[in-house]
């Protein structure tokens, strides 16, 4: 799915009205009728609704919102909030229509002394500012914000909790943006509410569709990109008849040291369950044993070194390499590191460790094959380009680190982000907090390396490999719940993950 920013879904909407052809107040009407009917759905009935409606459309929504709710009885007062200056527009035609129907108490706030007590067991729906906020909310606009989020009541947003940007929110104010429960927003995620420290405003969001026009959307050129089952589905390529293991692909996977040879073992189980032909797993000697009993599927490579990995092997026979995961940075390993990058390997997957020696050796990123693919979170991600104030910078620099050294980047998270070379970016849609817990990082690296040996595109591998890892974990949270799930769940729910993509 693609991913707009505000200014680009306000060209959709008009396009939209050009191409179906539908009035503006038609498509406000239905955006409108599409919260009023969740709200209705998922709401107390018994609970007093305090709408708050702003200036522009996003009030108008809120304003037609009261409007179909009253129609199911529910008990609403409006809260709009005067600035001085006339309404235009639709919000006019809204604003009538509620004073015809004679059922939602109306109220204006035009200073401080106007706003209302909210009680902690009403509803409040925030219609203040949607997509065409220009600049922090301040004033009269601010206090009423504060109001809100003072009074414990139960929060929903119209489109995007009022104050937050769409995308860039490093110079807000962020005491004055709505803190949600919950955001209905309008067609499309907005790029803000991907970035974990807006968690706190957004809240839990639903998208609702209405309606905006195809032909308007594929006319919408955007970098930006949110991973779903139909688009991942239609990459995954069937198992001809007659392959072999051949077929498949040998994965090469480097990891594990003396004390770490858990992260060879689940890196190296995801990477079997990922349907590559072979895998070697190189090992210190001290690790020869541990992978030789835990996965027997695997062949080994032993490193000369009994504790870490120390030196390249013949790489020529393998079709992708993964490396990284449980590796220490032990000066030996830092040199084969570099052996390895020198040796040019066309496909190449690099995590945790690996990454970590990479941002001590910064002058060896030119060594980078291209399309290598570089999985760090956050943190590594920090050590390898540097820090930033939010996710919103972190996501130019990590752009920018992409496009520099040709290579995709996924930085790891609750909505891992994916940047390609060429300045596409992905953001993850599957994926749980249960999680957040040692060893899935390795999971994941083992599935892309899978993945790439098979020859998938990198592209696709990192598409793939991110995406069915995060399913994997919501289905093992199906079965197990977020608190007792391991990284070893994810590995026996990829199977099942599989056949839903099937
Ligand atoms: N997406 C869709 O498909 C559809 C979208 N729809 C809805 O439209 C919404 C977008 O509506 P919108 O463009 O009218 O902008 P909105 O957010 O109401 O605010 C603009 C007003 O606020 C004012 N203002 C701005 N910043 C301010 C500040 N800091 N402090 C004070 N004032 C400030 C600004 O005044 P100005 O500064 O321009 O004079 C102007 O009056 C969108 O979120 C969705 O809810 C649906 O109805 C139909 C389908
Ligand atoms: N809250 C979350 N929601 C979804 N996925 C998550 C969440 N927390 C972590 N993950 C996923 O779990 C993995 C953790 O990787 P990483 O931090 O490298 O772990 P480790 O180093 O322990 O293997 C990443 O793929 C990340 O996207
Ligand atoms: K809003």
């Amino acid at each position: 799915m693609k991913l707009f920013t505000c200014k680009q879904i306000a060209g959709i909407d008009q396009l939209t009205m050009k191409l179906e052809p539908v009035l503006s107040i038609d498509l406000m009407e239905r955006a409108s009728f599409q919260i009023a009917d969740w709200v209705i759905k998922n709401i107390n009935h018994d609970w007093q609704i305090y709408l708050f409606a702003g200036p522009g459309n996003n009030g108008g929504d809120a304003l037609a919102v009261a409007r179909m709710l009253a129609w199911s009885n529910l008990k609403c007062t409006v809260y709009r909030i005067d600035f001085g200056r006339e309404l235009k527009g639709d919000p006019v035609i809204n604003w009538q229509r509620l004073e015809e129907q004679n059922q939602v108490i109306l109220r204006k706030i035009d200073s401080e002394d106007s706003i209302p007590e909210i009680p902690v067991d009403a509803i409040v729906i925030d219609g203040l500012f949607g997509s065409g906020l220009n600049k922090p909310l301040d004033g009269l606009a601010k206090e009423i914000v504060k109001q809100i989020n003072r009074s414990g009541a139960t929060i929903i947003s119209i489109d995007i909790p009022s104050g937050l940007f769409g995308e860039d929110n490093s110079k807000n104010d962020l005491s004055a943006i709505i803190k949600a429960d919950h955001t209905l927003t309008f067609q499309f995620p907005k790029l803000s509410f991907l970035f974990p420290e807006n968690c706190e405003f957004v809240g839990d969001w639903t998208v609702l569709p209405i309606g905006l026009h195809p032909n308007a959307i594929e006319q919408t050129e955007t970098p930006y990109h949110f991973l779903t089952k139909k688009f991942i589905s239609g990459k995954i390529k069937p198992r001809e008849k007659f392959s072999h293991k051949g077929t498949f692909g040998h994965a090469l996977l480097i990891a594990g040291s003396y004390g770490k040879m858990g992260a060879s073992v689940l890196a190296s189980q995801a990477c079997l369950r990922s349907g590559v032909g072979l895998l070697t797993s190189h090992v210190p000697q001290s690790g020869y044993e541990i992978i030789q009993n835990s996965v027997p599927e695997a062949m080994t490579s032993i490193d000369p070194s009994e504790t870490v990995f120390s030196e390249v092997p013949d790489i020529s026979r393998y079709s992708a390499i993964g490396i990284g995961p449980g590796l220490d940075k032990k000066q030996e390993t830092q040199q084969a590191l570099k052996a390895l990058l020198q040796a040019k390997p066309s496909k190449l997957v690099i995590d945790a460790d690996a990454l970590n020696i990479l941002s001590e050796n910064q002058d060896w990123y030119d060594l980078l094959p291209e399309n290598a693919i570089l999985t760090p979170h956050p943190k590594e991600f920090e050590r390898l380009a540097g820090a930033s104030f939010n996710s919103f910078e972190r996501l130019q620099k990590q752009l920018q680190f992409s496009a520099k050294y040709k290579v995709i980047v996924v930085c790891k998270g609750a909505h891992s982000c994916i940047t390609l070379p060429d300045g596409k970016v992905f953001f993850n849609s599957t994926g749980n907090p249960g999680m957040a817990t040692g060893g899935s990082g390795d999971v994941l690296t083992g599935i892309i390396l899978g993945l790439l040996a098979q020859n998938y595109s990198a592209e696709d591998a990192t598409l793939i490999g991110v995406y069915l890892h995060g399913m994997a974990g919501d289905l093992a949270a199906t079965e197990i719940g977020e608190y007792s799930l391991i990284a070893g769940d994810l590995i026996s729910h990829l199977g099942k993950a599989f056949l839903q993509l099937e």
